[in-house]
């Protein structure tokens, strides 16, 4: 459409929570940009998404990604009535890298380190002040251009905090940190162990052990629900609206009085 330039030369650049993340080149401003396709399941996939990109489009600042414009299917702006889409588009500048890619050609000069670190905390200065969580962060959601040593955080996470709300719950019903184990091996362990260890999900390294044992103790209710929000795979895990009107809750549930 006249409003959107039009993208060329389009190559993919991961699959993420949220959907498919390609590059293209925005004939209108013969920039490349970063193109987040997300796939709209259910109206409540739609909600959360609008909110996530009401918020990122708001926060302007040189150590962060900034949004150029979200777009509908076919390139056309977003319709007044949006939860209706099938997907959304945001378009975003593209950035050279990302730290997880720089790190695999192993560790950066200590000046180099430093001045990145620095504008890592400058974003996290920003964003926090603005009241709002990164949730996800992690170096493949920190973006850099090596000519300028250039550092933006990016991809702002949905579903981590619902890991954390599953490992709460746990420990709620059982009075012990549901992962202590693992996660004192994770404080100890070093970074390269544990994505070892995490880029071995399916070996046994990280058998999954049903919760029921893990928690004898929990009624089944509880149990399946934490099955549904404790899941590796994010693409499968609970988002809070979904969890809230999850049986396990059926006596409190009340969408009109959850607001968002
Ligand atoms: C889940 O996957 C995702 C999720 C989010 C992104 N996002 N989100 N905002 C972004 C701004 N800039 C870039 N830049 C790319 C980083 C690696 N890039 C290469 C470019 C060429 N060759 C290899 C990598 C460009 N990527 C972004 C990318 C992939």
């Amino acid at each position: 459409g006249v409003q959107s330039g039009h993208f060329v030369d389009l190559r993919p650049l991961g699959t993420g929570v949220t959907g498919l993340v390609l590059s293209a080149v925005d004939e209108r401003s013969r920039q490349r940009v970063a193109i987040k396709k997300l796939v709209m399941r259910d109206a409540l996939t739609v909600k959360h998404a609008l909110r996530e990109v009401k918020i990122t489009r708001r926060l302007h600042h040189e150590n962060v990604v900034s949004v150029n414009e979200v777009l509908a299917p076919y390139g056309l702006p977003l319709p007044r009535d949006p939860t209706q889409l099938s997907a959304l588009y945001i378009v975003q500048e593209c950035m050279e890298t990302d730290l997880a890619r720089l790190l695999e050609q192993g560790p950066l000069p200590t000046g180099h380190a430093t001045l990145l670190f620095y504008q890592l905390l400058r974003g996290l200065k920003f964003i926090h002040s603005a009241n709002v969580l990164h949730r996800d962060l992690k170096p493949a959601n920190i973006f850099i251009n090596t000519d300028q040593l250039l550092l933006k955080i990016g991809d702002f996470g949905l579903a981590i905090d619902m890991w954390a709300a599953g490992c709460i719950l746990a420990e709620m019903l059982t009075g012990r940190m549901l992962f202590a184990g693992t996660s004192a091996v994770c404080h100890t362990a070093s970074t390269k162990t544990l994505m070892t260890l995490m880029s071995y999900r399916n070996t046994m390294i990280l058998v999954k052990k049903p919760f029921s044992g893990l928690l004898p103790e929990v009624d089944a209710q509880a149990v399946d629900f934490l099955e549904r929000i404790l899941t590796f795979n994010p693409m499968d895990r609970l988002t809070a609206e979904a969890a809230l009107s999850h049986p396990f809750f059926q006596q409190y549930s009340c969408p009109e009085d959850e607001p968002t």
